[in-house]
């Protein structure tokens, strides 16, 4: 494994590490093998793992943050009167709310680890598909270099419609967080991951496997619906390929830890070199978009107070602001803001024309033009 630091050059930040994948693919048992791994380096370096899984009974590697410390599941269940997803899920959004104290203790510890591991609920969907997901992807994502290790149960997988559906879910997963991609073929001790490899650099190799499986043509020898389908979803997946790297695991032996590593930190320079500046885009795309919103607002008002003076001298007359002595007739005085921090959206869009203040209490506005 390459080093993450040179000798008098500051510390790198850490890496985060994602694990995803289907429930029973193996990510607890591989964020136990990478631990265990860090840990017989040498010089040990152990990484900073958070459990992300609030219904798991019991992790086999010892967490530094556990979701389960801070919300109880079942008491989460019984006073939603929720299921057990309709739990896990809530666990974690309630958990989200506290997202900002997690990424504060992380950074805190920064300079001391070159890695920190997020071991995700066995349900991929709570994680993948849920706002709490979302955000604490991103929140993450934008303090520190990330990258997605999507954990696939290799046996499992050797069907090519079983293998088509679990790389269409990866694909979806990496066009949703956009971050650096690895498939993890894990189990390889009991399944080599060649066929896969094989399969995603050579599209024909795929094509003649989905042609040789059992269903794929119809009574009259067509193709079915099915199989056409696969063969054009296959060329699509062609293209989601060429963004990611893809290692052979065995969580129970070790095998393909160094490779899996080779692949994390390559990943860096990736999330510097496409995510980051995607992000300062969007940052600075929401930025705009707020100040357009602010000065559309403020035009409008300043519209709409223009034609009511047109429209009513008299009030127009009456309406003057009067200048005490002493004080400026500047246009730029002092204006009150809007803090909206609190609402619903927060930052998200502050229009001017809607503010509302309790009865009597004066308001300066701006002079129309
Ligand atoms: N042979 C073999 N078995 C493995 C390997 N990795 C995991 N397993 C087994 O696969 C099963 C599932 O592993 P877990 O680590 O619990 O999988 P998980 O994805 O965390 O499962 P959830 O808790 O449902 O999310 C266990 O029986 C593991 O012992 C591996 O590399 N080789």
């Amino acid at each position: 494994m390459a080093s993450n630091q040179n000798e008098g050059s500051p510390k790198k930040k850490p890496i985060t590490i994602i694990t995803i994948g289907m429930a029973g693919a193996g990510k607890s048992t591989f964020v136990q093998r990478i631990n265990s791994y860090l840990h017989s380096l040498q010089p040990p370096r152990p990484p900073y793992i958070l459990n992300l899984d609030p219904a798991v009974a019991s992790v086999p590697f010892e967490t530094n943050i556990d979701i389960r410390d801070t919300v109880n599941y079942h008491e989460v269940m019984k006073q939603y009167n929720l299921g057990p997803n309709g739990g896990i899920l809530t666990a974690l959004n309630l958990f989200t709310t506290k997202f900002d104290q997690v990424l504060d203790i992380v950074e805190k510890r920064a300079d001391t680890v070159d890695y920190v591991i997020l071991d995700t609920p066995g349900q991929i969907e709570i994680f993948t598909w849920s706002a709490s997901g979302a955000i604490i992807t991103d929140a993450i994502a934008g303090a520190l270099p990330t990258v997605v290790a999507y954990i696939i149960d290799t046996p499992r997988t050797t069907a090519p419609a079983t293998f088509m559906s679990n790389m269409l879910y990866a694909c979806s997963i990496l066009y949703k967080t956009k971050l650096p991609f690895i498939l993890v073929f894990n189990k390889t001790d009991v399944q080599p991951h060649d066929f896969a490899l094989e399969w995603m650099h050579d599209f024909e190799e795929f094509q003649a496997a989905l042609a040789t499986h059992n269903g794929t043509r119809d009574s009259e020898g067509e193709p079915t619906y099915m199989n056409s389908l696969m063969n054009s979803m296959s060329l699509v997946l062609d293209e989601f390929y060429k963004n990611l790297k893809a290692v052979g695991v065995s969580s129970m032996t070790g095998a393909g830890m160094s490779e899996f590593f080779e692949a994390v930190d390559a990943s860096r320079a990736e999330y510097e070199r496409e995510y980051l500046p995607d992000l300062e885009r969007a940052r600075s795309r929401r930025e705009q978009t707020l100040q357009e919103a602010k000065q559309d607002s403020m035009n409008r008002l300043m519209k709409d107070l223009a034609v009511d003076r047109a429209s009513n001298p008299e009030f127009a007359r009456q309406d003057q602001w009067e200048v005490e002595e002493g004080e400026e007739d500047d246009d730029g005085g002092d204006m009150d803001i809007i803090d909206r921090s609190d609402d619903v959206w927060p930052g998200q869009y502050i229009d001017v024309t809607r503010a509302r203040r309790p009865t009597g209490e004066d308001i300066n506005w701006p002079r129309p033009g």
